[in-house]
């Protein structure tokens, strides 16, 4: 059998060992110690004796010892039948008040020996009944403690009890049960403020009480029920701290001292709910947006194809939306000069849209990737009221800037002159180089016209000229641009046979804007009909007045021919540039001119050029707009390896990545990554403003376009052997158009005609290729046929430009000409009735024919035209009349003729045009 220690059953009463040790003995169980053990049902007997007094050996001699304790306390007034009734009872009661008590005592740590006695006096004094109601006083007394005990069922068991006395059927399990609930505070509480009202609610429940006794179970339900007030006051609140959490704003600035004082208006009938209608309201619209957002989470949850990263890329995306409200920008504002349209409207925090109205309204279709033109960003700037400063923005792209020209006074060292020679068509600018050079270069060249730029220098007295032969041609003049802005001394040869021809004049303005003084070479003096003071007052006329007449120009009779005057022509070109000083750096990187370039066969890229600055070495690291490299090799004006260029010297350099522009300005660079970025970051911005120009049309092209797409144009590829002959000719070629046929190039470049060429031509409607100094290889040749692609090739310009000429007059539409066919001179007139007039004519002029057109000329003023409806010869039809015979004319609907009038016949003949 199971047995528990003494110890254990202190521990679960709440006594001490020593009191249920000696509760123990007083049952007679035998026990000494604390860890003494009893059998469970002595365990039981022990638990019911100590809570409930119950004694089961009582009759026995157990009886004798309560009594024995009792009587001295109790006055035997009763007989000693009713005695034992009475005890029975007052022990239970007793009993039971005493747990209450002890209970409540050992909660609130009061004295129970000393509150035990007091109310077993009190009761041992009265009678049974009084007794009874005496713990119905007790109980209530005990509510009016300041602690309210959580004890109600206890309270009412007791009352039970009291009442029926007879009820003592409460098993010690149950008491168990109900005693091991505990006690638990509720709430403090001032008994005087207590409600009426709910003063009111216990009495009817005790009249409920009375009415029908209450199971355990009732009474723990009404317990419950009693339970629910103090509850549904915690909802209110905690309903009252949620709306806190969620209108954390408005609650915030309440702290829970208020928040209490509120809860306790409460209960006097007030109610501080106004704080909570915003609150519900606040709540509402928060349990709306928590919702939507659960909504969303839940369909983004469902969509397989949306996980967190696509949640963040949605949050992402409204990113930009925030953007498009940013605020206009007020203020300066700088704008790079070269800046898109989506980029303009950023920086003035405008939409790309409004931008591109604006610009739109204004005849400029643009992209928003377009590049704005200076012109159009102020415009807008004006439009928008924004204050802009334009920032030059393309320093990051000039590599120029890389060469200063600051050198210092003991560094630099005079340098040749750099001379350019200028002139009209065959006016003898080669013959002249060529004389001074002693080399045939006229005559080698293909149809003896000059067709690069080629660079020459020459030596004279010790002291080198720098000579840049530059076509006549009107197709190289911007070839000859270039070449003067390199020029320190212009030469314009004037054939003193032939004097200021346009292309005179051309030159003569091209070196006046690269300001670059002129000297006059009046060549073939050596002719019989050279008339130099007649080319002397032809310049004068235009401003270029000779030294010798007062002006300031110095003109130089020269013979290209004989050589006569060409070394006054040197010495003049020597003291010019004595007076210009022209000094330079030999001592520091290059700065060079590519006068000429072009793609050769086992050297690749080739450029011409003339050193500016410093000097130019091999194996420098050289940028020139976008092609870049390194200098592989140096070749002079003669074909002769050289390893460096002074400044003013010329040479041919390869090396390059590929073929720089003629004119562009080549720098040599520290390293090869500085040549190399600066070279990438110009092809990616000349490629991204190509696009943007591809786009950019304005209203007038674009009408313009309408019309070219009603008319013929010749699609042409261009290859050429030189950047120079290229140029040359697709200039030539765009002046040819006319406003109904045109030359569409829809590609050029340099080096031979490639099979890729041949494909682009075949893609285009009546492509035709032309090539320049190159010629098609066997397999391009091929593919040519194949595809049913013309070729051309050429090796003159003038060749080139004529069958394009011709081509174009094949695409011109013809123009419908008049043609005069005879005149007839009214001699007299018949009115014949109802057929009209007929005029007797004689035929001055070619022949008349009948229903020929007509012109009927009075006072030599055409009053009428229409045809000629009957033609007689005496009185016989005829089909013509041949001039100096008489004949009869009648004119289609109109009688009108007079004598002394005259007829003029004629027919439209369809012509074709040339260009
Ligand atoms: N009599 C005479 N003939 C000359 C003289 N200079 C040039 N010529 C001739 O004039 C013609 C044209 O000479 P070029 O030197 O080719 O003329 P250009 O100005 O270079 O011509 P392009 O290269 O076509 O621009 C040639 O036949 C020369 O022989 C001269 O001083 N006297």
């Amino acid at each position: 059998m199971d047995k528990i220690r003494i110890s254990q059953i202190a521990k679960e009463l709440s006594k001490t060992s020593k009191e249920v040790l000696q509760k123990a003995e007083e049952l007679g169980f035998g026990v000494k110690t604390a860890s003494s053990a009893v059998t469970a049902t002595e365990a039981d007997v022990l638990y019911n004796y100590i809570l409930l007094g119950v004694n089961p050996n009582a009759g026995k001699e157990s009886v004798p010892k309560a009594k024995a304790t009792k009587s001295k306390i109790t006055e035997s007034k009763v007989t000693d039948s009713k005695k034992s009734a009475k005890e029975s009872v007052k022990t239970s009661v007793k009993a039971t008040k005493s747990s209450v008590k002890s209970e409540a005592k050992s909660s609130i740590k009061d004295e129970k020996e000393t509150q035990k006695t007091k109310i077993t006096t009190s009761k041992t004094t009265k009678s049974p009944k009084d007794s009874a109601q005496e713990s119905k006083v007790a109980l209530s007394a005990k509510k009016e403690t300041t602690l309210k005990v959580e004890q109600e069922p206890l309270k009412e068991v007791s009352e039970n009890l009291a009442e029926n006395p007879k009820n003592t059927s409460i098993s010690t399990q149950d008491n168990l049960a109900i005693k091991r609930t505990g006690l638990r505070i509720v709430k403090k509480r001032d008994f005087k403020d207590t409600n009426t009202k709910e003063e009111s609610v216990r009495e009817s429940q005790r009249e409920e009480h009375k009415e029908s006794p209450r199971t355990l179970q009732d009474l723990l339900g009404s317990l419950e029920e009693n339970h629910t007030q103090p509850k549904k006051k915690k909802k209110e609140k905690s309903s009252l701290q949620s709306s806190k959490n969620l209108g954390q704003q408005k609650i915030d600035l309440m702290d829970n001292r208020e928040f209490q004082s509120m809860h306790d208006d409460e209960e006097d009938g007030i109610i501080l709910f106004d704080l909570s209608v915003q609150d519900e309201r606040d709540i509402d619209e928060e349990e709306n947006e928590r919702k939507a957002t659960t909504e969303r989470i839940k369909v983004q949850r469902h969509n397989p194809f949306m996980e967190r990263g696509s949640t963040r890329r949605s949050s992402r995306k409204k990113a930009p939306k925030i953007q498009k409200t940013q605020e206009v920008v007020s203020g300066l504002v700088k704008i790079p000069e070269e800046i898109r349209a989506y980029e303009f409207a950023e920086k003035i925090g405008r939409s790309t849209g409004e931008v591109i109205k604006v610009l739109f309204g204004l005849g400029m279709m643009i992209t928003k990737n377009d590049f704005l033109e200076k012109d159009a960003i102020e415009i807008l700037a004006e439009e928008f009221g924004v204050q802009i400063e334009l920032l030059n923005t393309a320093d990051e792209l000039d590599y120029t800037q890389l060469h200063d020209n600051e050198d210092k006074e003991e560094h630099l060292i005079v340098r040749a002159p750099v001379v350019t020679i200028m002139g009209h068509v065959d006016h003898g600018k080669t013959s002249l180089l060529d004389y001074i050079r002693n080399t045939k270069i006229a005559s080698g060249e293909a149809g003896g016209i000059t067709q690069h730029i080629g660079a020459y220098t020459i030596s004279k007295n010790g002291r080198e000229i720098t000579f840049i032969d530059t076509p006549g041609h009107e197709a190289f003049s911007e070839m000859r641009a270039r070449g003067a802005s390199v020029t320190d001394i212009a030469i314009i040869v004037i054939a003193a046979d032939d004097g200021v021809k346009p292309q005179t004049i051309e030159a003569l303005n091209h070196a006046k804007a690269a300001n670059a003084p002129i000297i006059i070479a009046v060549n073939k003096i050596d002719k019989p009909d050279a008339n130099p003071d007649k080319l002397k007052a032809e310049a004068a006329e235009l401003g270029f007045t000779p030294l010798e007449w007062g002006g300031e120009y110095e003109f130089v009779h020269i013979s290209a021919k004989t050589g006569e005057g060409i070394d006054d022509l040197l010495e003049t070109i020597l003291l010019q540039s004595e007076i210009l000083d022209l000094k330079a750096n030999p001592n520091r990187p290059a700065r060079a001119v590519v006068i000429e370039s072009s793609l050769e066969r086992g050297k690749g890229p080739v450029a011409t050029l003339i050193v500016q600055n410093g000097t130019l070495k091999v194996g420098d690291s050289i940028i020139a707009d976008t092609a870049f490299g390194r200098v592989r090799a140096i070749n002079d004006d003669l074909g002769r390896s050289i390893v460096s260029i002074a400044p003013s010297g010329v040479g041919v350099i390869t090396g390059l990545n590929e073929v720089p522009l003629a004119g562009s300005v080549l720098l040599a660079v520290e390293n090869d990554t500085i040549a190399r970025d600066y070279a990438q970051k110009r092809v990616a911005h000349l490629r991204q403003k190509e696009l943007s120009h591809s786009t950019k049309v304005s209203f007038d092209e674009l009408s313009s376009m309408v019309a070219l797409g009603q008319l013929k144009s010749l699609p042409v590829i261009i290859k050429a052997d030189t950047q120079g002959s290229l140029e040359a000719i697709r200039g030539s070629l765009e002046k040819l158009q006319n406003e109904e046929v045109k030359v569409n190039i829809i590609h050029k470049g340099v080096g031979g005609i490639t099979e890729s060429d041949v494909t682009l031509a075949g893609a285009s409607t009546n492509c035709v290729i032309l090539g320049f100094n190159v010629r098609p290889t066997g397999s391009v040749k091929n593919k040519a046929k194949e595809l049913g692609i013309e070729i051309k090739t050429y090796s003159i310009i003038y060749s080139l430009l004529d069958d394009i000429k011709a081509l174009l007059g094949g695409l011109l539409s013809p123009v419908m000409e008049e043609e005069n066919t005879g005149q007839a001179e009214v001699r007299e007139t018949f009115s014949i009735a109802k057929v009209g007039t007929v005029a007797g004519c004689f035929v001055t002029e070619g022949t008349i024919q009948r229903g020929i057109k007509v012109r009927l000329i009075r006072n030599g003023v055409v009053i009428h035209t229409g045809n000629i409806a009957s033609l007689k010869r005496f009185k016989d039809d005829t089909r013509e009349v041949a001039k100096g015979f008489e004949c009869g004319i009648m004119l289609e609907d109109y009688n009108d003729i007079q004598v002394g009038d005259v007829f003029e016949t004629y027919k439209e003949v369809e012509k074709q045009r040339i260009l």
